[in-house]
């Protein structure tokens, strides 16, 4: 499955953040998912500072995995640990049935990529981080994720990338751009396979799939847009609900029992339920 990721042209990748969503996404005909570790930690109730566990993780991967068929990528913060860890995780993450995997240069605890106050690790222990994901993967892809721009600048961020590249980071993720022109010029000195984050209220301002692709990148994510539609739409349905004492109002704005069984696969149970007792019968 991580062929598609390898081969297809550009790919525009929604954040999921449980099984539902990401089957969600692959029925509306997303060719891959990215488990965003922003969306995960908030659906958890928590931040996203590296502090949920690889299992937690992992347990979720599975669970994703068990449902869909499409490649999953997957948010790993800044792997757990050191470069043992990250072999670990890497293993880990792989088994549980990724095809992706970013890993990212700050320390812990981390931050979104777009928040202040953000440190990065030296480059060289990036460097045995990506290495110790080489020899761990079978084949999924390792995305190198820098966080440096917005510490040491554009110009740093160019040369993390390069010295991941050579590490043999397959994609890099340069986080936390801030125009158009950054991106571009990311693309024209950094010669790799691209993944740009188009995440909202952050430091990038909105920009198209169709422009990314114009620029050069090879996937663009859209990492909690999904949450946090979701996310307003719940909480103004409580509020309605719990002023109002009827969902009358909110019956226009739900999806109806019917699509969602669709999306579940229970008609798919519900027959096998009916063809086994039909054979049990003939038995
Ligand atoms: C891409 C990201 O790592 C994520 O966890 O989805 C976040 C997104 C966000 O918090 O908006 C990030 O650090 O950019
Ligand atoms: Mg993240």
């Amino acid at each position: 499955m991580s062929e598609v990721l390898r081969k297809s042209d550009f790919l525009v990748i929604p954040g999921v953040f449980n099984p539902f969503t990401a089957l969600l996404a692959q029925k509306v005909g997303f060719k891959a998912v990215y488990l965003s570790g922003g969306a995960l930690t908030s659906s958890l109730g928590m931040p996203d500072l590296g502090i949920i566990t690889l299992d937690e993780l992992a347990w979720m991967v599975r669970r994703i995995r068990e449902v869909t068929d499409i490649p999953i990528i997957v948010d790993a913060d800044t792997g757990f640990g050191e470069a043992v860890n990250v072999y670990r995780t890497v293993k880990v993450l792989e088994s549980a049935g990724a095809n992706a995997i970013q890993i990212e240069d700050q320390v812990l605890p981390k931050k979104c990529g777009h928040l202040e106050g953000k440190e990065v690790v030296r480059p060289t222990d990036m460097v045995l981080k990506i290495k110790a994901a080489l020899k761990a993967r079978k084949d999924m892809l390792i995305i190198a994720r820098t966080d440096s721009r917005a510490i040491y600048g554009l110009d740093d961020a160019i040369t993390r990338a390069q010295i991941y590249l050579e590490a043999g980071a397959d994609v890099i993720f340069p986080e936390a751009l801030e125009s158009k022109e950054e991106f571009e010029r990311f693309a024209r000195e950094v010669r790799a396979p691209l993944l740009a984050n188009m995440t909202e209220f952050g430091k990038t301002p909105l920009i198209s799939a169709e422009e990314f692709k114009a620029m050069g990148y090879k996937y663009v994510i859209f990492p909690v847009t999904i949450f946090r539609v979701a996310a307003k739409a719940m909480k103004d349905a409580l509020e309605v609900l719990l002023k109002e004492g009827t969902q009358k109002n909110l019956m226009d704005k739900m999806m109806t029992r019917k699509e969602q069984y669709e999306i579940i696969n229970y008609y798919f149970y519900e027959n096998l339920d009916r063809e086994l007792a039909k054979e049990g019968v003939k038995s």
